[in-house]
């Protein structure tokens, strides 16, 4: 496996040609040549050396060594960076402030749909632009997604089983969004996590900008540049997960689920977001586009809740509690017990309540997968049994998830594929449902 390692000596830049970095893409229209990545500024020129590593198991710090030089700079000192942020659901106008994060996330929603179907006019257009053709022995737009393939398979081997049930040139896109969530998550998650700092995430945030206008720092953006000029994909969810990042790095602590909502869509409701134009609804689906998107918005608020109930421990050793402090308040439990990490009743009664919660939002979810196209249905089924399995697993260690993992075994996770291959051929309703248009 090679894997590019880029240094970058400013954060503008122009990848320099010597180690045959050197096929042209078409985009549409346009050509651009991506041995020469451009900045934004096109006259501040930049050297990026590229380097190809022989073939070596992916690590985290290999995903890393290519988030360090552009994020935090080679120094990893801050640079009094220009860059701005742009707005996105943070951007809050005065009538605003008293929504509830369910309110604003909901708009995000509602804007999302809209966006959606103004770009594929009915859901039966749903259809992908053809292949580039590409020239050189392997096309550079193949490499960049057998890179984001093979970060896949290394870093979510069931997920990328589940991938592979879907058409090419979804798989591929899922790839390429599944790399860049990695990698902004890496960013406050990682190894180099302590050198991020805001002004780190800004210059990433300018980097997503390139990539939607079709400038790419390396291969795996550009992976993505081509994934969103294929899919009527929107930038918003993207900003979103950075916002995500930011509130990781200032907050350790949720005062209320309103606020702990907020961060669950933020980390990961936008995943949802990102995915459905990729999965695509079933053309017979007569759900409403943004029930669907509600749905897969309920998938990611349900991964992240269940993924904070098994972590608990493992955050409370960071410093970091996610759990909301008047719910912890109201059981009678105090940081103090968190940090002590003794299973008492009050803790089950707490758990149980969160674990109600978590289930609900899984309910609320599975009625919109039914609505996707059949062919990206079984990898969200297995994706969605999966993940509601370790909820089930943390009442199994009788609600211990300060010292046990909870974990899914491998031969539950086997029998969950057929179960999701059998809930995934049932076709999208007919009937008048929550979901079905009035
Ligand atoms: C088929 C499918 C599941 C597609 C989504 C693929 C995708 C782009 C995944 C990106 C995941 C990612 C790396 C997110 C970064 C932030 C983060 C780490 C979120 C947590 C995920 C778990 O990751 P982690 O590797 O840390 O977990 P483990 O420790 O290994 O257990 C999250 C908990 C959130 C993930 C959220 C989703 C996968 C959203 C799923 C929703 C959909 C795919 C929409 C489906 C559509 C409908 C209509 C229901």
């Amino acid at each position: 496996m090679s894997v590019a390692l880029l240094w970058v000596v400013t954060p503008h830049f122009e990848a320099s040609t010597g180690t045959g970095f050197l096929v042209s893409v078409r985009k549409g229209n346009r050509l651009f040549d991506s041995s020469r990545i451009f900045s934004r500024d096109r006259n501040v020129p930049c050297k990026v050396r590229v380097m190809k590593r022989g073939k070596q198991k992916l690590s985290v710090s290999s995903l890393n060594a290519e988030l360090d030089s552009s994020c935090i700079g080679a120094s990893g000192l801050e640079r009094g960076s220009k860059f701005s942020v742009l707005s996105s659901l943070v951007v809050t106008p005065a009538d605003n402030l008293f929504m509830t994060s369910k309110q604003k996330v909901y708009d995000v929603v509602l804007k999302q749909a809209a966006l959606l179907q103004r770009q594929l006019g009915t859901k039966e257009d749903i259809e992908v632009k053809p292949d580039f053709v590409l020239p050189g022995p392997l096309g550079l737009l193949d490499e960049a997604y057998e890179r984001c393939r093979e970060v896949c398979a290394e870093y979510a081997k069931t997920f990328y089983l589940g991938t592979l049930l879907m058409t090419p040139e979804r798989r591929k896109a899922i790839w390429a969004i599944y790399v860049w969530c990695r990698r902004t998550d890496e960013l406050v998650d990682g190894p180099n996590a302590s050198h991020i700092t805001p002004t780190a995430l800004d210059r990433w945030e300018t980097r997503l900008e390139d990539i939607f206008i079709v400038r790419p720092f390396d291969m795996l953006d550009a992976a993505l540049s081509d994934t969103v000029s294929r899919f009527p994909i929107d930038i918003q969810p993207f900003r979103d997960m950075i916002e995500g990042m930011r509130m990781d790095l200032r907050k350790s602590r949720y005062k209320n689920f309103d606020e702990l909502y907020l961060y669950c869509y933020y980390v990961a409701g936008t995943v949802g977001l990102m995915s459905v134009p990729v999965m695509g609804i079933a053309p017979e689906s007569r759900a409403t586009t943004e029930s669907v998107y509600n749905a897969a918005l309920a998938l990611g608020i349900a991964n992240q809740l269940t993924n904070i109930l098994r972590d608990v421990g493992e955050d409370a050793r960071r410093g970091r509690i996610y759990l909301p402090q008047d719910e912890l308040a109201q059981s009678g439990l105090s940081e103090e017990d968190i940090f002590a990490g003794k299973v008492t009743e009050k803790w089950r009664h707490f758990m149980k309540k969160q674990i109600i919660r978590a289930r609900k939002f899984f309910d609320e979810a599975e009625n919109g997968v039914t609505e996707l196209s059949s062919a990206s249905r079984w990898p969200v089924w297995a994706s969605l049994l999966l993940y509601r399995q370790i909820l089930d697993e943390i009442e199994a260690n009788d609600y211990n998830n300060f010292t046990r993992r909870a974990y899914v075994s491998k031969s539950k996770k086997i029998l969950a594929l057929p179960a999701a291959y059998f809930k995934s051929v049932i076709p999208p309703t007919r009937l008048p449902s929550p979901l079905v248009k009035a």
